[in-house]
């Protein structure tokens, strides 16, 4: 079975840790956001790619989510004696390793895809791991910042790390996605789909960016195959992450429910809300979409496979109607 997966960081990582468990001959295609993507020290950093690489690779540091396991900082604590930052942003040594090889791939010439096979070269997550796109699109919120009462624009990393998204976003953009075009092998692997899975995963700044990459959204939409998701918000309130501060910002309430209506109908097939939350059913039905009730929290593998096992069953059922 050929399943192509739409994933963010920590939560579509995980999840696909399931997935493997739960469909382990599946050939697996990970689409990934790059709307994270910042520019560091003179370094690209991509950190919903290196999450998914990472975890698969067993390579994560997994109390954190995000960077690597057996981590040091003496770079990031030498830069910060330069007075150099930002020192808001951790970026371990082994971490930066990774930055430096993509970094001097891409000087070379190589787009952003190549790079991150050959990255995947060494950590054999056991999918393929293709970025959204291969042309630059960066998240950027606009925000009223408490203190001055000054409106910004600023980077998302900023927002969600420095800032901890402790202010409204007021606007969420993912900037360059208008020009931007899906990375060689996106729309193919859509194509060639028997399932498409969205995690749960944010589905404003992760599903929600590489969806807005031109032609996505309509390969899925037109590829004739069960599209189902799984609600990243869970009786209100999000899994992980502040998904309901972004969601506000689209104009979207923090409910299970609400994500299935903005993903749509015309997208979505199938949608698995957590048990907490059976009463919404009804609801996303009402929109067109078949839903379920089944335990949505990702406590540990088995967990998660149990949950791709589930979306798994809902697609099938989904291809029978
Ligand atoms: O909360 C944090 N998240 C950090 N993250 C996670 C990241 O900011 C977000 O969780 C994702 O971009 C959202 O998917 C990192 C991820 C990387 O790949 C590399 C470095 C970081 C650094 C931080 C950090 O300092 N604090």
């Amino acid at each position: 079975m050929r399943i192509v997966v739409l994933a963010g960081g920590i939560g579509g990582a995980r999840f696909l840790r399931g997935l493997q468990q739960a469909s382990p001959d599946a050939d697996i295609t990970v689409i990934g956001n790059t709307g994270d993507d910042i520019h560091l020290f003179g370094l690209k950093v991509c950190p919903d790619l290196d999450t998914v690489m990472y975890t698969l690779g067993g390579g994560i540091n997994e109390e954190q989510g995000w960077g690597r396991t057996d981590e040091t900082f003496h770079l990031k604590e030498e830069l910060a004696a330069y007075g150099v930052g930002p020192e808001w942003f951790g970026l371990g040594d082994r971490d930066f390793a990774t930055h430096i090889v993509r970094t001097q791939m891409l000087s070379a010439g190589f787009p952003l895809s190549a790079v991150t096979e050959a990255l995947c070269d060494r950590w054999k997550p056991g999918v393929r791991l293709i970025p959204m796109s291969d042309d630059r699109v960066e998240t950027h919120v606009a925000v009223t910042l408490p203190d001055s009462g000054e409106r910004k624009v600023i980077h998302f990393q900023e927002y969600w790390v420095r800032l901890r998204a402790s202010v409204a976003a007021e606007a969420v953009v993912p900037v360059g996605a208008e020009q931007s075009k899906p990375a060689p092998g996106v729309l193919e692997a859509i194509a060639e789909a028997d399932v498409i899975l969205f995690p749960p995963s944010n589905p404003v700044v992760s599903v929600g960016t590489i969806l807005a990459v031109p032609g996505i959204r309509e390969a899925i939409a037109e590829a004739g195959v069960p599209v189902v998701g799984l609600s990243p918000i869970v009786g209100d309130a999000p899994v992980r992450g502040m998904a309901d501060k972004v969601l506000a910002a689209v104009g979207v309430e923090s409910s299970a429910a609400a994500v299935a209506e903005h993903y749509g109908s015309g997208l979505l097939d199938g949608w698995l809300v957590d048990t907490v939350d059976a009463s919404t059913v009804e609801r996303v039905e009402a929109a067109g979409i078949r839903c379920r009730a089944v335990p949505l929290m990702m406590s540990d593998l088995d967990a998660a496979a149990r949950m791709a096992a589930e979306a798994l069953t809902l697609a099938e059922e989904v291809r029978g109607a």
